[in-house]
C-alpha cells in the first residue's frame, strides 16, 4: 500500500509555551514494497513525520493518504499500520506470545488463527523457543525482535520503524540489521518507513533515502545515487562525511587551490568540489606523473586518528585558508607524521560538484 504525505506541516506548542515547527511542507510517497529511510540530525523532524503517518500527531496542515485513501482524521488503531519504536515498548505483564497476539485479539480474530499467526511470526524472527517468557527475561535484541513480530502479526501493509536499533550495542545492531534485510525479502509487498540518524543503517536497508534538516526534506533519491552524487552540500557531508572544497573556474577548467581538476566540467551554481575521504590518496611531495587523471593538492598533516581498519588523517591545503581535508588511510598504508608535507591525490572519477550552501 502506498504511503503519501502531502504538504504536511506540524506545529507544536502555542504562543504561551513557544511554537516549534517540527515539520514544514513535507511531501513523501513510499510505494508498496519500497523502503524509504528518513535520515537527518537530531530534531530535524524525522519522528514527527513518522508519527503523522501513524496518527500519533495531527498535522497542522496537509494530508496523509494510505493506498490513496485520506486517513488524516482516522485514529491510529484504524490505520492498520505496524509500528516499532526505539524502546521496544512491549507489554511487560504479557508473555512474548501474548504480546505478539495482542493486535490479533484486539481485532477479534478466531483463536486458531491467532495461535497459527503467532507461531509463524515467532518463527520468522527466530523466537519460537521464547513464547512463554516475559519481556524482562529477554535481551534487548530479543525484545526488539518480538516488537517486530508483534508489529507484523496484524499483516500491516505499512510498517513504520523509528530508530529500532538505537538501543542495541554494535554487535546486536549488526545482527538485527541482517534480520531486517531478511524480513524485507519475506514480506515483499510492505511499504516501510525507517527513521534513523545512522547513515549505515539507511544505506544498508533503504531503496531511497530522504535527507531531512530543520523540519524540511532536503534531498530524496535512491541510496546509491545519493551517496555517489549528492545533490547538496548538506547531504554530501551528512551522508559519508564528504570533503567540500571551494573551486574556481579559469578558462573553462575547474581548479581547487590553483590546481586543475582534469576532466571536470564547470557547472552553473556549483562551486564546491565533493570527494569522499576514502577516495583520496596521500603521497609524499615528489614530482608527479603528469598523465594521471587526478588533481594534486599540496598541504600538510594536522591530525590523525586511528580507527582500526583505517586512520582518518586531517590535512590543510596550501592556499586554502580554513578548509580541512579528511582522508581515510587504509590500515595497510603508512600514515604520515603530524606536520609532514603531503600531496592529496584526488582521482577525477571520485569528484563531483555541488552548490554551496545558501542562507
Ligand atoms: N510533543 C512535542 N511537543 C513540542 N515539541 C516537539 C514535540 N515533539 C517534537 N518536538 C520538537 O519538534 C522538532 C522535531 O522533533 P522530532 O522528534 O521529529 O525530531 P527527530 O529528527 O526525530 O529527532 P531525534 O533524532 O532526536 O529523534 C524538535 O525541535 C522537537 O523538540
Amino acid at each position: 500500500m502506498t504511503v503519501q504525505l502531502e504538504d504536511v506541516t506540524v506545529h507544536f506548542g502555542n504562543k504561551h509555551s513557544g511554537r516549534t515547527c517540527a515539520l514544514e511542507g513535507f511531501d513523501l510517497s513510499v510505494a508498496a514494497g519500497e523502503t524509504v529511510a528518513l535520515l537527518g540530525p537530531s530534531g530535524s523532524g524525522k519522528s514527527t513525520a513518522l508519527k503523522a503517518v501513524a496518527g500519533f500527531v495531527r498535522p497542522t496542515r496537509g494530508r496523509i493518504r494510505l493506498g490513496g485513501n485520506d486517513v488524516t482524521d482516522l485514529p491510529p488503531a484504524r490505520r492498520g499500520i505496524g509500528v516499532v519504536v526505539q524502546q521496544y515498548a512491549l507489554f511487560p505483564h504479557l508473555r512474548v506470545a501474548d504480546n505478539v497476539a495482542f493486535g490479533l485479539r484486539a481485532a477479534r480474530k478466531p483463536k486458531a488463527e491467532v495461535s497459527r499467526r503467532v507461531g509463524e511470526m515467532l518463527e520468522m524472527v527466530g523466537m519460537t523457543a521464547y513464547g512463554r517468557r516475559f519481556p524482562r527475561e529477554l535481551s534487548g535484541g530479543q525484545q526488539q525482535r518480538v516488537a517486530i513480530a508483534r508489529a507484523l502479526a496484524i499483516q500491516p501493509s505499512v510498517l513504520l520503524l523509528d530508530e529500532p536499533l538505537a538501543a542495541l550495542d554494535a554487535q546486536l545492531r549488526a545482527d538485527m540489521l541482517g534480520e531486517l534485510q531478511k524480513l524485507r525479502r519475506e514480506v515483499p509487498d510492505i511499504a516501510i518507513v525507517y527513521v534513523t540518524h545512522d547513515q549505515s543503517e539507511a544505506l544498508a536497508l533503504a531503496d531511497r533515502i530522504a535527507v531531512m534538516r530543520d523540519a524540511r526534506l532536503v534531498d530524496i533519491a535512491p541510496a546509491a545515487e545519493l551517496y555517489a552524487a549528492p545533490p547538496s552540500a548538506f547531504t554530501a557531508s551528512f551522508l559519508g562525511g564528504a570533503n567540500l572544497l571551494p573551486v574556481s573556474v579559469d578558462e573553462g577548467a575547474v581548479k581547487v587551490a590553483g590546481a586543475v581538476v582534469p576532466g571536470l566540467k564547470p557547472e552553473d551554481g556549483k562551486s564546491l568540489l565533493c570527494i569522499r575521504p576514502h577516495a583520496i590518496r596521500l603521497e609524499p611531495p615528489e614530482p608527479a606523473n603528469a598523465v594521471e587523471d587526478v588533481a594534486r593538492l599540496v598541504g600538510r598533516v594536522v591530525a590523525a586518528q586511528w580507527r582500526g581498519a583505517s586512520s582518518q588523517v586531517t590535512c590543510l591545503v596550501d592556499g586554502l585558508a580554513d578548509v580541512v581535508v579528511r582522508v581515510d588511510v587504509p590500515a595497510d598504508r603508512r600514515v604520515p607524521e603530524l606536520g609532514a608535507a603531503v600531496v592529496m591525490v584526488l582521482p577525477v572519477e571520485a569528484c563531483s560538484l555541488v552548490p554551496a550552501e545558501v542562507g
